[in-house]
């Protein structure tokens, strides 16, 4: 038994694994999971269905606190609700991911949803596992394990656009995925306020060449690793 819920953080940028391995991750070890990038999917959702202007900072600062985002953290059955709403559909469309970076580089959207997610954490009971792009620098630095992943662009590209062909009919094509994957991760780590980065005391591993189950074993080994060293209650 560690002293405390063990929190995992896992960063980097799109399709390098962070969800399809911190579900895993967590369900294989009895953790709550929580994907922090739906959060501001969801929240860029609302202001798109509210007709305001992504592209505004002070428009979006101005009712960053409005919607109510509430996240299920049970990796088998992830939930995202806002205000209510089932949004976990919505959330996935090619407006919201081409909006997504300019909403969650605001300042005053940064702040409110950190502190979702550090209450969220917080309250895990079995520990939790939370993926993103700043849990390890800003929103938990303090977590017990921390894990970057990275993978070639190319490889990046490729997955997600298998991912979309899969479950959205017409979805774009994989130039066109890795032009706007691209251009994302160029938005993620330069805005100014809680970039996408790797934390100094983070483990990187590049999953280019290996399939999803050694990358969930190689996290696990490392979570477990952790665990082993933490004092004992
Ligand atoms: N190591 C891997 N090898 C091949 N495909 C992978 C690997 N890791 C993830 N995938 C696939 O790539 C897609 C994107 O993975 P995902 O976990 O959503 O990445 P992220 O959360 O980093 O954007 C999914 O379809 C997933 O099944
Ligand atoms: N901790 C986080 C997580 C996501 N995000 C933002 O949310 C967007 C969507 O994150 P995501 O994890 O759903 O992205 P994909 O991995 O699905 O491509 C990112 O491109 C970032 O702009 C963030 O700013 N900070």
């Amino acid at each position: 038994m560690s002293a405390h819920p063990v929190i995992v953080a896992i960063d980097g940028p799109s399709g390098t694994g962070k969800s399809s391995t911190s579900k895993a991750v967590a369900a294989r070890l009895g953790m709550g999971y929580l994907d922090t990038g739906a959060q501001y999917r969801a929240i860029t959702w609302w202001m798109l269905s509210n007709g305001v202007d992504v592209n505004d900072p002070a428009a979006v600062a101005a009712v960053a606190g409005k919607p109510e985002i509430v996240s299920g953290t049970d990796p088998l059955a992830p939930t995202i609700t806002v205000d209510g709403t089932d949004v976990a559909g919505p959330i996935r469309t090619a407006e919201v991911t081409g909006a997504v970076s300019a909403v969650s580089a605001v300042p005053a959207v940064r702040t409110r949803i950190t502190e979702l997610q550090r209450g969220i954490a917080a309250g895990a009971p079995a520990g939790i596992v939370v993926e993103g792009r700043d849990i390890g620098t800003t929103v938990l630095p303090g977590a017990d394990v921390k894990i970057f992943l990275t993978a070639d662009p190319e490889a990046r590209a490729a997955r997600r656009s298998g991912e979309l062909r899969g479950t959205a009919p017409g979805a774009p094509d994989l130039a066109a995925t890795r032009e706007a994957l691209i251009k994302r991760d160029a938005a993620d780590s330069g805005r100014t306020t809680s970039p996408l980065a790797k934390a100094d005391d983070a483990t990187e591993l590049d999953t280019t060449e290996l399939t999803l189950e050694q990358v969930i074993s190689w996290v696990i080994g490392v979570v477990e690793d952790a665990g082993r060293k933490q004092p004992r209650s």
